[in-house]
């Protein structure tokens, strides 16, 4: 059998008899009946039914075979974000653009009446009924949601590798240990396909790519400037569609492993001799050019996908809402899913509040910071500074508007973090079990600075959103364990220890050891 990391496995499932007595039953996940606009009820809850797949069949074949004619009629456009109630603006999102007329951001808008249909308990409940399955495209997180998504595309026209689902992780002795926590929550989005969230908004973006290509809409290539997760993930997703993909990297910034991402997945890679901002720039002004589609987060597309993370949460939680996220910040784009995710739960009445989230900032790298610090006066790009947070070097973030939007309707904070600081936090939290990325360190600096000053209670749920693999990020680990970081005392710093090859001097080291453990 043909096998890719994108497919799973054919399961050999006897077909069932099928008598009078036991006519084929409705594939309900794949028709949703959308009510009249009129009716006030709702229906009933999913079903759940077995869906015996054909031993002939994959994946893709089976839901081929369940799919119906489209008989809702949920839908999604592009509208100039956070437009006048007034403006009639609005773009198929068949169509290749990035930008209202007047140069803001766009935004997907859904429309909610018709999603306003199902009450609360009936998208709760279809979305829990997904987890954890199978089905195409449904076993992805992203997709379980689709309706949510992406409702128009053809589920053939898909390109998923099941991402998210992605685990909430209790940090029981992070929490209890350093902050005296006992509801402190990480939510994993980097233990992911390529490492990081950026998975969950590329599945959203390529596939939407793949749909126009096969409506002979002029898509030659994707193209992205990257900080290296952007690049990873629409290399991967690219190479799985057979897309080719072009990543513009700022030469000498980003981490091996994040490098040999799009290099070992076949994207063109060009390694520009600037920083992020400036291959932003770049890739602006040639997607403006060429028959290259844009996939960086101005495009509207991808948060689609990352504010499923949100609902995950939400979700992992039995629906309960938990008081705090923290999200670290860069181009901007995620914190706004964050609360796009939270905001249509709420507005759908799948929950009944939003939680206050937080972006941190590494402090060199923190324009949103100073933006917030100066009471959301004139916003002022920076001249981002080399920071071991790496993934988020970036001082003219793309998405600052929807940021400070997010912020303003969440009663949310900004905090930024010291190299020192979300340095020491990464070590202390790997100490505890986990294996974060740097600029999950820069998140739970923000926490610790909240938590000092009494904001953040330490019986408030809270959930640190973690995004990308610390796998990503080794080298960072490396010169601290070794203490090799100019001006920095690595105070949680975890050497090993050089020791001659002899029974005694092992003892030695031993027993000095296990004193120092002993209570
Ligand atoms: C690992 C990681 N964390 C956080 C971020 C910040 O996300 P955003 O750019 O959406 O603010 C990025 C990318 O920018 C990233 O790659
Ligand atoms: N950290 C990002 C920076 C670009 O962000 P995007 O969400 O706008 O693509 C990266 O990994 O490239």
């Amino acid at each position: 059998m043909a096998s890719s990391i994108f497919q799973t496995h054919q399961i050999s499932v006897k077909p069932m008899k099928r008598s009078p007595l036991n006519p084929p039953k409705k594939p309900h996940f794949f028709t949703i009946k959308a009510l009249s606009s009129d009716s006030s009820s709702s229906p009933s809850p999913p079903p759940q039914v077995s869906k015996p797949r054909r031993t002939e069949e994959n994946i893709r074949d089976e839901a081929r075979r369940h799919k119906t004619t489209h008989t809702h009629h949920f839908s999604a456009k592009y509208v100039p974000f956070n437009a006048d109630p007034s403006s009639t603006e609005s773009y198929s999102l068949d169509e290749i653009v990035y930008r209202s007329q007047s140069g803001g951001l766009l935004d997907v808008q859904h429309d909610i009446a018709a999603l306003k249909n199902y009450d609360g308990k009936y998208w709760r409940e279809l979305f829990d009924s997904r987890v954890g399955k199978t089905n195409w495209p449904y076993g992805s997180g992203v997709w379980s949601k689709k309706e949510w998504v992406l409702p128009e595309i053809d589920s053939d026209d898909i390109i998923s590798a099941f991402e998210g689902n992605s685990n909430l992780f209790w940090a029981e002795r992070y929490g209890k240990q350093f902050l005296g926590m006992n509801d402190l929550w990480v939510k994993h989005c980097g233990i992911s396909h390529t490492g990081s969230f950026k998975d969950l908004g590329m599945t959203v973006l390529v596939s939407q790519v793949n749909r126009l290509r096969k409506m002979n809409r002029p898509v030659v290539g994707v193209g992205c400037a990257s900080t290296g997760d952007t690049s990873a993930a629409l290399s991967a997703y690219c190479a799985s569609a057979g897309i080719p993909s072009i990543v513009f990297l700022p030469a000498n910034r980003i981490s091996i492993a994040q490098l040999v991402q799009p290099i070992a997945n076949g994207a063109f890679v060009l390694s520009i001799d600037t920083d992020f901002d400036g291959c932003m720039q770049l890739i602006r002004e040639v997607t403006a050019e060429l028959p290259i589609y844009l996939a960086n987060s101005l495009n509207s597309l991808r948060l689609e996908g990352q504010k499923t993370a949100a609902i995950e949460i939400l979700q992992q939680f039995d629906w309960e809402v938990p008081d705090w996220v923290i999200v670290p910040g860069g181009n901007l784009g995620n914190i706004y899913a964050f609360y796009k995710g939270f905001q249509m739960c709420k507005e759908l009445g799948l929950v009944d509040r939003i939680p206050r989230l937080v972006c941190a900032q590494a402090a060199n790298a923190n324009p949103l910071y100073l933006h917030y610090k100066s009471g959301w006066a004139d916003f002022k790009p920076v001249k981002a500074n080399t920071t071991f947070a790496s993934a988020i070097q970036i001082g003219d973030p793309v998405s600052i508007d929807r940021a400070v939007y997010a912020l303003k309707n969440s009663n949310g904070i900004v905090e930024e973090a010291t190299e020192e600081e979300l340095m020491d936090a990464m070590a202390q939290a790997d100490s505890t079990g986990m294996f974060i990325c740097p600029h999950t360190g820069v998140a739970l600096s923000a926490l610790i600075k909240l938590r000092n000053s009494g904001v953040i209670a330490p019986t408030d749920r809270t959930v640190v959103v973690s995004t990308a693999h610390g796998l990503k990020f080794t080298q960072s680990k490396t010169d601290y364990h070794s203490k090799e970081i100019k001006d920095m005392a690595c105070r949680f710093a975890n050497p090993p220890v050089q020791v001659k090859a002899d029974f005694g001097s092992v003892m030695d080291v031993l027993k000095k050891y296990l004193l120092s453990k002993a209570h």
